[in-house]
Formats: C-alpha cells, structure tokens, sequence
C-alpha cells in the first residue's frame, strides 16, 4: 500500500503500462506507478506511492510485457524468407533436412544462433520456446548465447530416429536418448537463471513409438517442458494414421506416450478435431499459432475462436523458417489474417480482435509455455520483463499526426500523448 517503505535497491516507473490480464484483453493505464525490486521483481503495481525515485517515461513513451515466440526452429534463420515453395512434408526433405544437417558444424551454429538471438530480441522477444537441431553441442551452444543475450529461452535438442529421405540426418533409438539426455543434464549444470531445456520430438511422423516413449520417461522423470508439431497438414494427418494406426488420432499418438502434459506445447494443430482439443484441455497442453508459416507452406487456418472456445492455452509462433518472419509482430499482424479469412468464408464467424491478438502473443505465450509465474504481463511477483516503446522515435517506421493542440470537432491525433491509435497502429500494425 502507499504508506509501506519501498526496501532498498527498489526502482518505480511512471508512465503509461499496456499489457492483458485473464478479465481484460488490453488494459491501458495512464500515468500508473510500477515498483520493481532489486531482484527485477514487479513488487507493486498501478498504485500511488509516495516514492523519491522515478524512472519517468516521456508521454509519447509506454511500457508493455516482452513478447513471447512459443514456436521458433534457430536452426532454420538461415534460409529464412528463402524456399517457400512446397508443401510442409516436401518442403522438410529438400531445403530443411540438409540445412539442419550443417549444425554438426560448431562455427556455423554459432553465427546462425548468434543471429537470431540478437533478432528476436530487437524484434522484442524476449521468451523464446527454440527448436534447434539433433547435434547435443549446437543445441548446448543455443542455450549459452541466449544466456548471454539475456533471453528466456526453453531450448530443445531435436530428437528424430526416423527419416528415409536425408538419410544421414536422424539418430538411432538409442543415440537419441542418450543425447537427450545429455543435453538436459549439462544444460541444467550450466544453471542459467532463464534458459531452460525443453524435451523436442521432431513430430510423430520423424520418431518411432519407441522414441516417443523413452522421451514421455525422460519428460516425466525430470518434471522437463516438452515441445513438437502437430496437425499442420492434412498430408501430415494421413500419414500419421498410417504410422501409428493403433492410435484413435494424432493427439492420441503423443498422449499414448505421455508427451501431452501441462508442460507440452504443440505447434500448429489446424486440423484438430473438438475430441483431441478436449485432450489437450484435459491434460492442460497447449497450442502455438504460426500463422504466418501456415500461409507460407498453404498448411491450413487455424480456428483460433474453436481453440479458445475449448479453453485450451493457446500462444503465438513465429516457426521460422516455415513462418519467413523472427518478429511477434508480424506474427500478431498474421493472426489478425488468419481469423479474418475465416470470417471471409464465414462472415458469421467472429474475428479476432487486435486486444485479443496482444493477449495471446503475451500472457497467452507465458501461460503456453507454463512460466506466466515469471512473464506474460505486470502482475506483481512476476519479472519486470517489459519492453519500453516509443511510438515518436526519431527515425521510426510510422508517423503520427503532430498537433499540440487538437482542435475540437477534428480528428487531430496529438504524438504528445500515447493513444489508442498510436499503440495499435503504430507499435504494431503500421510498419
Ligand atoms: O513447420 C514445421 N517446421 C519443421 O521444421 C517441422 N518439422 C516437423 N514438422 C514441422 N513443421
Ligand atoms: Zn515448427
């Protein structure tokens, strides 16, 4: 409250805070107070507060929740933009296979990591859920630089047994635990305070039962996130009732194997029906929307509104390299896409909303990946994980309308004062 001593090594902001909270969408609170403490913990939030110390932000200035890419492959920064020409299973064989198979190379593994950390973090992520590739060392590589960058990062070390086109590209049953097991175990030693291993089956199509078994154990033995794809194509559906045909669906497949837990988050699932949605409810796993990927690759359109109506957590995916963009924002603009083809087909269906859209790529991310208690939006106890935006920067990509004193009865926007318009258009939408 206002009369409690802030203890030592506390900091407050005043300013203007943007972020989602369960009850409302977008929240935006005006010339608002934030403590923080000297561990980086929000310690108050939007309340007056007798304090000496102000981190002020200018008025065309707001603070919002760092976002967060629940589904990015480091691995494929590198031909990103490039080869969007197949279909998702086609497209695996000629350009993402051989790519991936360069990061036994440690040098080049280095440069492409080193780059999209550093991207993702300019494009204002600051939690990424990576899928890197089946080398132990380039994945472990992965891990560091994102510790050194700073970033919160769950990191997988992708583990694949079956793969008859790129032979030289899979392991065998056995390397793959082993190494999987490897990596959690030095990952954990290296004791970074934001990084994270993550359990990382290929998809069902590139593992055996076998595998997926071992790595449920593995999972399951060390209380590990789990991450993969699922139901991105109607090819891939196919295929995967002809692997696995003892299975009633896809869902069922990592279910059977103990891969669907509150700490698994599945990338895509365009083709899921309401029966495996409600397995993911029930085990409390969760779904990653890479619209842009699904646009890029013509693997389908998720039903977001059927995904949130079966409440099931649900985050954002850039999926470089099938999504061609390392940046959240465009992700937010191609989930307002996605839900307005939708709409198109269905104008009885009811689009998405820009509020919501910043909901899912922030709390909804966190809540995705299990770690809202440390990020998604400003409630207290969690990190003062936050990006500071300012929608006047010299230089910047959009232009506000300058007026310093709006006329009655004109549509004058004021680039002195942090709108409505300027956080939508111009923090997200406009450039
Ligand atoms: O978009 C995708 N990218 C991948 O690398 C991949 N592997 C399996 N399924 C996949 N989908
Ligand atoms: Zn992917």
């Amino acid at each position: 409250g206002c009369s409690r001593p802030l203890p030592s090594g506390a900091f407050v902001y005043r300013g203007t805070f943007v972020h989602s909270t369960q009850q409302t969408a977008l929240q935006i609170l005006k010339d608002a107070l934030l403590g923080v403490d000297a561990q980086g913990k929000v310690l108050i939030s939007f309340i007056c507060h007798k304090a000496v110390f102000f981190g002020l932000l200018h008025s065309s200035e707001f603070f919002m929740p760092g976002l967060v890419d629940t589904h990015i492959h480091a691995s494929q920064y590198s031909y990103a933009g490039t080869a969007l020409d197949m279909p998702l299973l086609q497209w695996l064989n000629a350009y993402t296979f051989p790519v991936e198979s360069c990061f036994k190379d440690l040098e080049f593994a280095r440069k492409v990591y080193t780059q999209i950390v550093r991207r993702t973090l300019r494009n204002g992520t600051t939690t990424a859920c990576y899928f890197a590739t089946i080398h132990t060392e380039a994945s472990l590589l992965l891990g560091q630089i994102a510790n050194d960058f700073g970033q919160r990062a769950l990191v997988g070390k992708v583990c694949m047994d079956r793969n008859d086109c790129v032979k030289h590209y899979k392991e065998t049953l056995q390397d793959s635990q082993d190494e999987t097991c490897r990596f959690i175990k030095e990952l954990l030693e290296k004791k970074y305070p934001l990084v994270k291993p993550v359990v990382t089956p290929r998809f069902a199509p590139s593992c055996t039962g076998a595998l997926l078994e071992q790595l449920g154990e593995i999972a399951k033995n060390n209380n590990l996130h789990i991450q993969s794809h699922i139901s991105e194509t109607h090819e891939e559906v196919k295929l995967v009732k002809e692997l696995f045909p003892e299975s009633e669906s896809y869902t069922d497949v990592y279910r059977k194997h103990n891969l669907l837990t509150d700490k698994t988050v599945m990338a895509h699932g365009c083709h899921l029906s309401d029966e495996e949605l409600a397995l993911f409810r029930e085990t409390g796993a969760s779904l990653s929307h890479c619209p842009n990927s699904n646009f890029s690759l013509c693997s389908g359109v998720l039903n977001v509104r059927n995904v949130l109506k079966h409440k099931v957590k649900l985050g954002l995916g850039t999926d470089v390299a099938g999504g061609y963009s390392a940046s959240m924002l465009d992700a937010v603009r191609r989930a307002l896409d996605a839900s307005k083809v939708l709409t198109i087909q269905d104008p009885k269906y009811k689009t998405l909303s820009f509020e919501e859209v910043f909901r899912i790529a922030t709390l909804g991310g966190s809540q995705a990946l299990s770690l809202d208690d440390q990020t998604g939006n400003f409630e207290v106890g969690k990190d003062f994980d936050a990006l500071r935006i300012n929608v006047a920067a010299e230089g910047g990509p959009i232009d506000l309308i300058q007026d310093e004193e709006p006329k009655v009865g004109l549509n004058c926007r004021c680039a002195c004062e942090v709108s409505q318009q300027a956080i939508k258009y111009g923090a997200f939408l406009g450039f």
